[in-house]
């Protein structure tokens, strides 16, 4: 039995609209559409997918909010939208975009306040609070209202929130949203602390690329409504085909430069951008151009994920 089981999963919306004159008509909407997936204990996998694709149709769907239309789904075994209650003991759920802390309560009293809805016994309480508040550089912190944290400061108190009662699995709605780029990398590195530690398993979602990159073994990718990739980002990088580009400087202006396994793209004055696959080494080519040219530099561009996920979704 898999952490997280999804098959053949549907979620159909009925939406009024206005039809011709003044009869009104109503219209299906499919959210999410045969979509089926597994994931591990321990695994840590990026749910990406363009603007209106299914992603928060589908957190709903796990974390029992929201009903299937149809379809098999368990989360730690149970039909989430028929165990609600005992799942939310399982789980932690983070927005990006919105905080489920109590805005004008200091942190300390909305940990409290969670400590008790989830009946968390007080040493464990305090065990996991020292940890995350050391680990989140929160402790200052805790006598702060929320409404007065900034945006990072708000988000940390709000993951510690979702980790308080120890949970099977972690989802994340777009953890980084709006953060600067130390907040964005404290966060992320926490999130591997976390996983490799603790084996909680983690399912993201996101519109930053290098969250995926920084964090995510495994892709899924869905558009409209149904999964159109998944595997691991090497893969992702095979299925869109993308290059590697050996960007060479030669001390002259030369003809393109000839060497196996790789094709000259782009020649400005003396510099010249070869492709080569993905998955090959670059030592045999980078030898074979400094064996029969006048090389004064040489760099390696590594492909770029936002270009392969653009050509995914365009499909
Ligand atoms: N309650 C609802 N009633 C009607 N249609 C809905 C409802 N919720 C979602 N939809 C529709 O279902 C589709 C999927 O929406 P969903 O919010 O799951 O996408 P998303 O991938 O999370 O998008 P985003 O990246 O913009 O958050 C969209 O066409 C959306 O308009």
């Amino acid at each position: 039995m898999s952490l997280i089981e999804v098959k053949d999963l549907e979620r159909t919306f009925t939406v009024r609209a206005k039809g011709p004159g003044r009869r009104r008509t109503t219209r299906e909407v499919r959210a999410v559409h045969d979509l089926s997936f597994a994931v591990e204990a321990g695994e840590m996998v990026g749910y990406i997918g363009p603007n209106g694709a299914g992603k928060s149709t589908t957190i709903k769907m796990l974390t029992g909010i929201l009903v299937p239309t149809s379809g098999h789904l368990r989360v730690s075994g149970l039909e989430p939208s028929r165990h609600r209650t005992e799942l939310a003991r399982r789980i932690g759920v983070v927005f990006g975009q919105r905080t489920t802390l109590w805005w004008d309560l200091p942190l300390r009293d909305s940990f409290e306040l969670l400590r008790k809805i989830y009946r968390v016994p007080e040493d464990r309480h305090r065990r996991n609070l020292g940890e995350y508040l050391e680990l989140l550089d929160l402790g200052d912190l805790l006598d702060t209202p929320v409404r007065q944290l900034s945006l990072g400061q708000r988000m940390r108190g709000d993951i510690v929130a979702a980790l308080l009662h120890d949970p099977e699995i972690l989802y994340l709605d777009e953890p980084t949203i709006g953060l600067d780029v130390v907040s964005k990398g404290r966060l992320r590195e926490f999130l591997r602390t976390l996983n490799v530690e603790r084996g909680t398993t983690l399912l993201l979602t996101t519109h930053d690329l290098q969250d995926i990159e920084a964090l995510c073994r495994r892709v899924i990718v869905i558009d409209h409504g149904t999964a159109v990739f998944d595997g691991d980002l090497a893969g992702l990088h095979r299925e869109g085909g993308s290059t590697r580009t050996l960007v060479v400087d030669l001390v002259d202006e030369a003809p393109p430069i000839s060497v196996p396994g790789a094709q000259v793209r782009r020649i400005e004055g003396p510099r010249q951008w070869l492709s080569f696959a993905t998955d090959a080494s670059a030592a045999p080519i980078v030898a074979a151009v400094a064996a029969s040219y006048d090389v004064a530099d040489l760099s390696i561009q590594e492909p770029d994920i936002e270009d392969v996920i653009r050509d995914l979704y365009s499909r």
